[in-house]
């Protein structure tokens, strides 16, 4: 889809907030991520600028995650902020594509699980958001590569994943689509084999499915990492092993309530249910082609996966 300008407003004007009148924000706005409208949140933005002379701009989110032209944009104009209005996948792409400029990122959490948002602890309601988003107070937040693919909040292989692909191809989004193709998917439901190596040791293991996350949950809340910070450097890797299905809902709730501890040494890996990790990186072999994730959206399956921490990769308001 072709992005459009939706709005650009007047340049100068007085200083509700400090520096607020030197920045140029630019808001990228994903037309079908979540449900709920964004019409109220795109007006407040217009008049808000308008009322206070602020530079703003508004386009559509590239489905293709295509950001070329807003890179030159932001070179030649000297653009300061882009503002996602969307959920993780919006936020991944704009951010693989435009991490290296010179710019701060800020999140109006629109998505159906807003993962990195909520890790981040940016409010849901989208006047807060929008409140933080001028306060204009960043932090560096690292990042992550799955092999050439970038990645900010959360990658995954098998279970969550085989969700992703499901998700992805519902005509329907939000937080409901997602829990009943969590509730379908449950029942089908099988380990995978992989070979995991992390610090130099490597072990075999079937899995439900292997989190490898920067933030800390999936999305809406669901913790999956409860220890994960976005600015440690390191990633918090969680592999829930085989087990039975009946036993498989309450060893993923000890886990989100942050009840497992995290295991110091790879060579010390038992029967446990669920090994949880800190690690700048983690080597997969993916021996049964398990689906993948980054981010919440589907990506094509690979033998051979390679992930690694981006320390400091980015500036993020929160
Ligand atoms: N302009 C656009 N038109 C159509 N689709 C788009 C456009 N921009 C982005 N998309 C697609 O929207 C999809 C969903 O975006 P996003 O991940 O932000 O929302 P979500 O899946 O509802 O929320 P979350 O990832 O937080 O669960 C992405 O796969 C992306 O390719």
């Amino acid at each position: 889809m072709q992005e459009t300008s939706i709005h650009k407003s007047a340049a100068k004007l007085h200083e509700p907030v400090a520096d607020l009148k030197d920045r140029k924000i630019v808001y990228l706005i994903n037309p079908i991520s979540g449900n709920k409208n964004k019409k109220t949140l795109v007006n407040l933005v217009e008049k808000y600028s308008n009322e206070h002379g602020l530079y703003c701009e508004m386009f559509e989110t590239s489905k293709k995650g295509d950001y070329v032209h807003l890179q030159e944009k932001i070179r030649q104009e000297r653009i300061t902020d882009v503002v996602v209005v969307g959920g993780d996948g919006s936020v991944n792409q704009a951010l693989a594509a435009l991490h290296g400029e010179d710019v701060v990122f800020g999140i109006i959490p629109y998505g159906s699980g807003n993962g990195l948002a909520r890790a981040a602890g940016i409010p849901t309601k989208p006047k807060l958001a929008f409140d933080l988003v001028l306060q204009g107070r960043w932090k560096y937040a690292d990042a992550f590569m799955v092999n050439e693919h970038y990645g900010c909040m959360l990658t995954g292989l098998g279970f969550d994943a085989q969700i992703a692909h499901e998700f992805a191809k519902s005509s329907q989004r939000g937080l409901i689509t997602y829990t009943q193709q969590s509730i379908l998917n449950f029942f089908k439901a099988h380990p995978y084999q992989f070979e995991v190596e992390i610090d130099g040791f490597s072990f075999f293991t079937e899995a439900y499915f292997i989190s490898i996350a920067n933030g800390n949950q999936f999305g809406n809340n669901f913790t999956i990492a409860p220890q994960a910070s976005l600015d440690d450097g390191l990633l918090d890797i969680v592999i829930v092993q085989k087990m039975s299905k009946a036993k498989l809902p309450f060893a993923v709730l000890k886990q989100i309530r942050g009840n497992n501890e995290l295991e110091q040494f790879v060579s010390s890996v038992s029967s446990k249910n669920i090994l949880y990790f800190q690690k700048p990186s983690v080597k997969i072999k993916n021996i049964k082609h398990a689906p993948i994730h980054i981010d919440g959206d589907p990506c094509e399956s690979c033998r051979d996966i390679n992930i690694k921490v981006l320390k400091d990769n980015f500036k993020l308001i929160y």
